[in-house]
């Protein structure tokens, strides 16, 4: 690959100005684009740069940060690199350091920083649009809305349990058992959020598997879709015996797409054998599976779309055509009819995976630390806890540490503490 037009070189931390002004002779305008020529420290050329200076903490990394547009060439690259190397107190970044950097300067959260890494990562529109979102804080801010909701429930708590009078038992039952119900309103928010699909999904790709009796016309369709020959296609049954794997974005969602060896019960030899099994796995695995066989011998799958392949071959079988009645699509991955059917089909079911528009998902890391919130929120209402406002608020700050988790602040830990303080020991 030849290297790009533009390569840019970006320096944060206190000495960036210094290394800027070293290279360049001067310290541009902040936040101005100028040209300059840099100059090693003998005083040789390196290039003629656009040049970008970023005075902190209002930048990404909420440092000072400076930026060198080079061009891009392999050797202007290198020989900057070097002069900078011979700068006191530069080295080269550690891969994410500046994301790191962002986050320890609390310019972004953890989930932030976690939906930056799967931005750059990001290869389909659905990646990126999911990235975005949670990169743009859509996940910050929702914990943020929880935060102050357990925030609010813990100060109705706490006035019950500082202010009440001691004997008015029937208060302070009645005040536990709105709080119980509060809790498990708060805990069916998270449940919601739980519910949705997992960010993995989005960012791996979901899995589409095509399996079916031998000769069924598997391999040719996964070639068809990838449009290489991916996979061995003969009259041979028993051609395919791996599973042959290949990434295919259809409509800007990331899937990977699997063709297996023909299921078949007898007629295979040992090697065949250990390829059906590894087909069967790949099946129950599946996300979406494209069942190339007669309709009644489909394996049991909650996303299955039966398909009639061949068409070009049976067209005017009765029996054939009966069976092709009851499939989703009629194809022939030779003569590409039906391909477009297959692709819509797919993409269909492949949405009812996906969150739908505007609403982000986690991932599996802010996952456990919902579903470890949700637990603390949720009280069986006939238990003997379910009446004491100690244990409640106990279990509210325990929810509130496991959502701090999720965007990596402790603030509202702290905000707890104090609150928690001004509670008197054993009340
Ligand atoms: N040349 C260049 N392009 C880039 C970046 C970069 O650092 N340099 N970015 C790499 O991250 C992304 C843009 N992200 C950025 C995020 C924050 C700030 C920043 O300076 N924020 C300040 C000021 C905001 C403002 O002026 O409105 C702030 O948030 O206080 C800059 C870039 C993508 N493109
Ligand atoms: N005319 C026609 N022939 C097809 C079509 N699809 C597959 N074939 C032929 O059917 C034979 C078997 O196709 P494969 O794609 O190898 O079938 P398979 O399901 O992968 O078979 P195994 O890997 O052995 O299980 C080959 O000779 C293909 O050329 C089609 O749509 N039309
Ligand atoms: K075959
Ligand atoms: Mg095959």
């Amino acid at each position: 690959m030849p290297p790009a037009a533009i390569g840019v070189v970006r320096l944060s931390g206190p000495r960036a100005g210094a290394a800027l002004e070293a290279l360049a002779g001067r310290l541009p305008a902040p936040r101005r684009a100028s040209l300059a020529l840099l100059r090693d420290r003998a005083g040789g050329p390196l290039d003629r740069a656009l040049i970008l200076w970023f005075p902190g903490p209002a930048t990404a990394t909420g440092e000072d940060l400076a930026e060198l547009h080079l061009h891009g060439g392999r050797g202007v690259i290198a020989a900057v690199e070097a002069a900078l190397a011979a700068l006191p107190g530069l080295r080269r970044a550690e891969p994410g350091e500046f994301t790191r950097r962002a986050f320890l300067n609390g310019r972004i959260d953890l989930a932030e920083a976690e939906g930056l890494a799967d931005l750059l990562a990001a290869e389909t529109e659905s990646q990126r649009v999911q990235a975005l979102e949670m990169a743009s804080g859509h996940v910050s801010r929702a914990v943020e809305d929880w935060q102050a909701r357990l925030l609010a429930l813990m100060a109705g708590a706490e006035a019950e349990l500082n202010f009440s009078d001691e004997d008015d038992v029937d208060d302070g039952d009645a005040t536990a058992h709105r709080l119980t119900e509060a809790m498990a309103t708060l805990a069916a928010d998270l449940s919601a959020w739980l519910a949705r699909p997992a960010a993995e999904v989005i960012a791996e790709g979901l899995s589409v598997v095509i399996a079916g009796p031998p000769n069924a016309g598997k391999s040719t369709l996964i070639n068809a879709l990838a449009q290489r020959e991916l996979a061995i296609v003969s009259p041979v049954a028993g051609t395919t015996r791996d599973v042959i794997e290949t990434p295919l974005a259809l409509d800007g969602i990331a899937m990977r797409f699997s063709d297996t060896a023909g299921l078949r019960g007898a007629g295979a030899d040992a090697i065949e054998a250990i390829g059906i099994d590894r087909a069967r796995a790949a099946v129950d695995a599946a996300d979406i599976l494209l069942w190339l066989g007669p309709p009644k011998d489909a394996p049991d799958h909650p996303r299955c779309i039966l398909i009639a392949a061949q068409v070009d071959c049976w067209r005017g079988d009765a029996a054939a055509e009966a069976d092709a009645a009851r499939c989703d699509v009629v194809l022939s991955a030779a003569t590409g009819e039906g391909m477009e059917a297959l692709h819509r089909h797919i993409v269909e079911m492949a949405r009812t995976l996906l969150p739908r528009e505007g609403e982000a998902a986690l991932r599996q890391r802010q996952r456990a630390a919902l579903a470890e919130a949700r637990n603390w929120l949720t009280i069986d209402t006939a238990s003997r806890e379910a009446g004491d406002l100690i244990l409640l608020a106990e279990r509210l700050r325990l929810a509130a540490a496991a959502l701090d988790r999720i965007t990596g602040r402790a603030g509202v830990e702290e905000m707890l503490d104090t609150l928690f303080g001004r509670f008197c020991i054993g009340k």
